[in-house]
């Protein structure tokens, strides 16, 4: 019942506005510069022309929801963090003073905080309580959640996308917070990305050399017992996933179904993007990704989902903070498409020829 749920979502999905994107195209060569000399912005502003169907695309309304969840694979020792960080954490979103808070102010985006499975209870005015189980258990002693559960997550990112629309957001930025989620981060892109596990691990919280080992060792067990099968995201998810993967997995699936671009933030994001792409390989037209981050394994992620990073500032935090910061770069292509001046209209000559 719940799978035909996920149909019903990805279904309508529909292949991005061509027309929209050339009239872009059309623009960008109208505008007074040499043709292509905003390089990648230029990119930027056809991809998001023919998402949101004009070649003048503006975002008022921006949104970052953050996902957290806690790890039952955190007892294996593979984070430089106890795990109670996350609920710690938690209160610091919900007050306003993680870094993505900061950033998301600075860009005019609000932040939502959406508990899908902290391992305590919460309590908080702002606290959105979505949780479908209080964390996973330790992956590389078997699943880390069953099926259902990892369904009725997905199921919860979509809706949370829907109602984020529904009261206005016009562009949707992930972020997360969950210790030990780079872990689960890793065993998705072996998984999906057919990748070994030394490549996909990464030192997340700053894990030093002996741990990194370690960690690779947890991700190789992980995949040994739990077998995930990479025909079928949802059995990779409920495997070797996390709750807030999951949940955003569907939030960039609910994005792509109203034609609402998806912003990415870092690796746990982009774990998130390949199960959404594994499930719908349509959805990755809505996908920006906004940066590489420093966690390894990352670009190969994003080679994967076949998206090229705007920004390269060696960031691994994750929380939404890349996404936010480019919404700068999205708000810079609104502007150019809008504000400047034609060579007609300002009476400037064009190439004479190469
Ligand atoms: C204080 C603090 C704030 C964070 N904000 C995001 N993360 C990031 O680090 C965690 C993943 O790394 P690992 O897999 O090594 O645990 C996630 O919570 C991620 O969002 C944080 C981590 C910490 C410690
Ligand atoms: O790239 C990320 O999102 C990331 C990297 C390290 C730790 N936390 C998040």
């Amino acid at each position: 019942m719940m799978i035909s749920a996920i149909e019903e979502v990805t279904g309508p999905i529909a292949p991005p506005d061509e027309q929209a994107a050339l009239r872009a195209v059309l623009r960008l060569n109208s505008l007074t510069k040499p043709p292509g000399s905003l390089g990648q912005l230029e990119a930027l502003a056809v991809r998001l022309a023919g998402i949101s169907k004009t070649e003048q695309p503006s975002y008022g309304t921006r949104t970052v929801v953050v996902m957290a969840a806690d790890h039952g694979v955190c007892c294996e020792g593979v984070s430089a963090f106890p795990q109670e960080v996350t609920v710690q954490m938690a209160y610091n979103f919900l007050s306003g003073g993680a870094a993505v808070n900061v950033l998301a102010r600075q860009a005019g985006a609000s932040v939502q905080f959406v508990d899908i499975g902290i391992q305590a209870e919460l309590e908080h005015p702002e606290l959105i309580n979505r949780k479908v189980r209080p964390g996973t258990d330790n992956m590389a002693a078997g699943p880390a959640m069953s099926r259902e559960e990892a369904l009725e997550a997905v199921l919860v990112g979509v809706k949370v996308a829907q109602e984020a629309i529904k009261s206005g957001t016009e562009i949707l930025i992930t972020g997360e917070m969950g210790i030990g989620n780079t872990t689960a981060s890793a065993a998705i892109l072996c998984a999906l990305g057919g990748l070994p596990p030394e490549a996909a691990v990464g030192r997340g919280t700053g894990i030093n050399d002996e741990r990194l080992l370690h960690k690779i060792e947890v991700v190789e067990r992980a995949l040994r017992v739990n077998a995930p099968n990479p025909a079928d995201p949802v059995d990779v998810l409920s495997k070797v996933g996390g709750l807030e993967i999951a949940g955003l997995a569907g939030l960039i699936l609910g994005a792509a179904a109203a034609r609402v671009p998806v912003i990415l933030d870092g690796f746990i994001s982009g774990a998130a993007a390949l199960v959404a792409k594994a499930i719908a390989p349509e959805s990755t037209a809505y996908m920006i990704a906004s940066h590489v981050s420093n966690e390894q394994g990352h670009k190969l992620m994003l080679e994967c989902l076949g998206l090229e990073a705007l920004l390269d500032l060696g960031l691994r935090l994750g929380e939404g903070t890349g996404g936010v910061l480019s919404l700068h770069l999205i708000e810079a292509v609104s502007r150019i498409m809008t504000e400047m001046a034609t060579f007609e209209s300002a009476g400037v000559s064009g190439a004479e020829g190469k």
